[in-house]
Parts: C-alpha cells; structure tokens; sequence
C-alpha cells in the first residue's frame, strides 16, 4: 500500500467534473495577458501576491463577493490568443496533477467584449485544449477534456448557449450549465434551455444548492431534468439525525439518492463562500456514508489555492479516507461524465482501476 501523500495523489488516476476555466488561469498567465491586452485594474503585479489576492479575496463567506474576483480574470480572457493560451495551460495544468478526463466550464457569453463571436470563443477554447492535450502527451501525461458551456442565470442568454453547445457537439462540447449568483435567479428562470438540451437529447448540469437551498435543488430536479448537482449540498437540509443518531432522509434526498443523481462536491470552495463554515463540517462525510453519488471537484484552483490531488488530500485529512474511498468517488465521477457510456467504461476499465491498483497493492 502506497502512503497516501500529496505526491502519490499526484499519481493517482482523477477524474474532474466541476471546473471553471475562469477560475484557474495561473497567476502569472493573468499578469501576462493583463500586460498584453493593455488591462490594468489587476489588484497586485507579482504572481505571488495576486495568487494570495485572488485567495483571500475569494473567502469571503458569500457567493456574490467570491463571484466578483471573476472580473480579472475574464478582463484577460477576451482575445483568441488569450483564450487559446489559458484553455492550453488548464489542459497542461490537470495532466500534470494526474487528472485523466476533465469536464471544464464557462461561460461563452462573458468573453465577448473584444468583438469576438459566441462560436470563435469557443472554436478558440476547444484549440487550446487540443494543443495542451497534445504537450502533455509529449510529457507522457495522457487528460481528455470536454467543454461545458455555462450560462450566466442572471443573463437572458442560456437558449442561446444551449444552442451553441449542441451545434458544438461532437467537436468537444459535452454539455451545458448555468451558474453565477443562485439566490433570485432560480433555475425555472432558464426552462427553455434546458428544454432545448432534452429535445435534442443532450447533457447538462445545473449549479444548485450551494447559495440556497432545497427550493433550488428541487427546481432543478424537477422542473428541469437536470443530470447531475452543481454543488448540490444543502440536500443535507433534508436529512435530519434522529435521536437515536441515525440520518432520516426526506424525500428529496431520497429521491437523489435513488437516481443516483451525481453531486460535484467542491469542498474548498464550499468553506470559501459559506455554504459550509469549515470543512469539518462539510457533508461530504455524511454523504459519502450514506452512499449518494459524490465526487471531488476544485471548482475554482486559482479562487481556492487548489488542484484535485489537493482537495483529495483535505478529505483524507479531515475524514480519514484510504485508497478505495479515493477510488469509489473517482469511478463515481467517471460513470457521471457527459462522454458516450462504452469511453467512460473504458476509463474506469483502463486507466482508472490499474492506476489505482498500482497504489493499492
Ligand atoms: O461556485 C460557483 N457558483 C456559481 N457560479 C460560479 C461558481 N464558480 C464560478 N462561477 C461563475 O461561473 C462563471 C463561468 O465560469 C464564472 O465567471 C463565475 O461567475
Ligand atoms: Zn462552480
């Protein structure tokens, strides 16, 4: 049995379903671009303090304060240059922590201020994601990564977007999100996008439950037929621990449960916005026990100082798991992915199971 560091998580085969492209450019990419697009509202100008900046800035105990760090970095992201070089280095990024298949996001609609149009953002980030798929695979460090495109919920562009993720389909796009600030801009808002996915039988998530709760996750599940929770961790708020000290869940949770219906748990992040006061008492660990579909995700590795062998090692340290805890959430993930059914079994069947052998046995 390989000791469970930082350095064999790094070896350890993951799979990442929540990541923002947004949020994990590298600092001095930002300084950079910043530099190179003539942007000068950064908030520091050395990588070191805008990485503790972007850090600290982010803990602010609230989604809407944590969203407005987002404004660097998408005033970077607005040439095709600028989109190519940060899609490539994220690819690059994931590999070289040990990520095998990713599903990253944004939001096409947020990088338009340059003239750009929504399908040359996106034909600009799917580039970039080849060519770094390609560097790491002269390094020997094999990641496939699939687009999400985002919605911003409090726009009025999500039909747009879900358009333009099935017109990409098939060229890297694997599915459709929104995300921003939840309260006041509940999921019902965006029906016709989420009804164009279904009718064009094509994948989507949905942030919900992180800044609000039940009513949001239900809309989700319910009204829109989402098939997986962004988030998704305030269905604890129907779960209550009985006298006796065994969980009760409501039906709700039941009902997330029984689909399986995967929840991208971000851990750090969580703690960052308030959705959970410490990770202590993050219900990861109650999830995981009760057996829901969770899995590990970073959602912001610039906002949160992270990466997924990163947030892997907070779980170990704070709820004590092994390598085949890691291994269950990793497959977990992996059967979640947008991609076709017989590449997922693939995955799990090729890289994933040896990979986790080598460090189990
Ligand atoms: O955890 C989150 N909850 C809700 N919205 C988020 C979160 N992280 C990032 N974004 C939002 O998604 C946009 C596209 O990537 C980002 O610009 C940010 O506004
Ligand atoms: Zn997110």
């Amino acid at each position: 049995m390989t000791a469970l560091d930082l350095s064999a998580l790094r070896r350890a085969p993951k799979v990442l379903l929540h990541d923002h492209l947004d949020g994990g450019l590298r600092p001095e990419t930002v300084l950079e671009l910043a530099r190179d697009c003539g942007y000068d509202g950064l908030p520091a100008d050395t990588a070191p303090a805008l990485a503790t900046w972007f850090r600290e800035a982010a803990d602010s105990g609230s989604l809407e304060r944590y969203l407005e760090t987002f404004a660097h970095t998408v005033a970077v992201m607005q040439t095709p240059t600028g989109l190519e070089r940060v899609a490539r280095e994220c690819a690059e990024d994931l590999a070289d922590d040990g990520v095998v298949y990713a599903e990253v996001r944004f939001a096409p609609e947020q990088h338009l201020e340059e003239g750009l149009t929504l399908d040359q953002v996106v034909e600009q980030v799917l580039l970039g994601f080849r060519a770094g798929e390609s560097a790491a695979e002269t390094r020997g460090q094999r990641v496939r990564v699939g687009v999400l495109l985002t919605a911003m919920r409090h726009a009025a562009r999500s039909r747009e977007i879900a358009e333009l993720a099935v017109r990409f389909r098939g060229r890297g796009v694997v599915g459709f999100d929104i995300a921003g600030a939840e309260a006041g801009n509940p999921p019902s808002r965006h029906l016709d996008a989420f009804e164009y996915m279904r009718n064009n039988n094509a994948h989507f998530t949905i942030h919900a439950g992180e800044a609000f709760g039940l009513p949001s996750i239900h809309e989700a599940i319910a009204f829109c037929g989402t098939d997986r929770l962004g988030h998704g961790v305030r269905i604890t708020d129907d779960i209550t621990i009985g006298d006796d000290g065994v969980p009760v869940l409501g039906s709700l949770a039941n009902y997330v449960r029984d689909k399986r219906i995967p929840l991208e748990l971000c851990p750090s992040s969580n703690v960052q916005t308030g959705a959970v006061d410490a990770l202590e008492n993050h219900p990861f660990g109650l999830l995981a026990r009760l057996r829901f579909r969770v899995t590990v995700n970073t959602d912001n590795r610039l906002m949160s100082d992270t990466t997924m062998s990163r947030e892997m090692l907070r779980l170990v340290e704070t709820f004590g798991y092994g390598w085949t805890d890691l291994e269950r959430y990793t497959i977990n993930a992996m059967k979640s992915a947008f991609i076709p059914f017989d590449q997922r079994l693939q995955l799990i069947d090729e890289v994933i199971k040896p990979g986790f052998a080598v460090l189990v046995g």
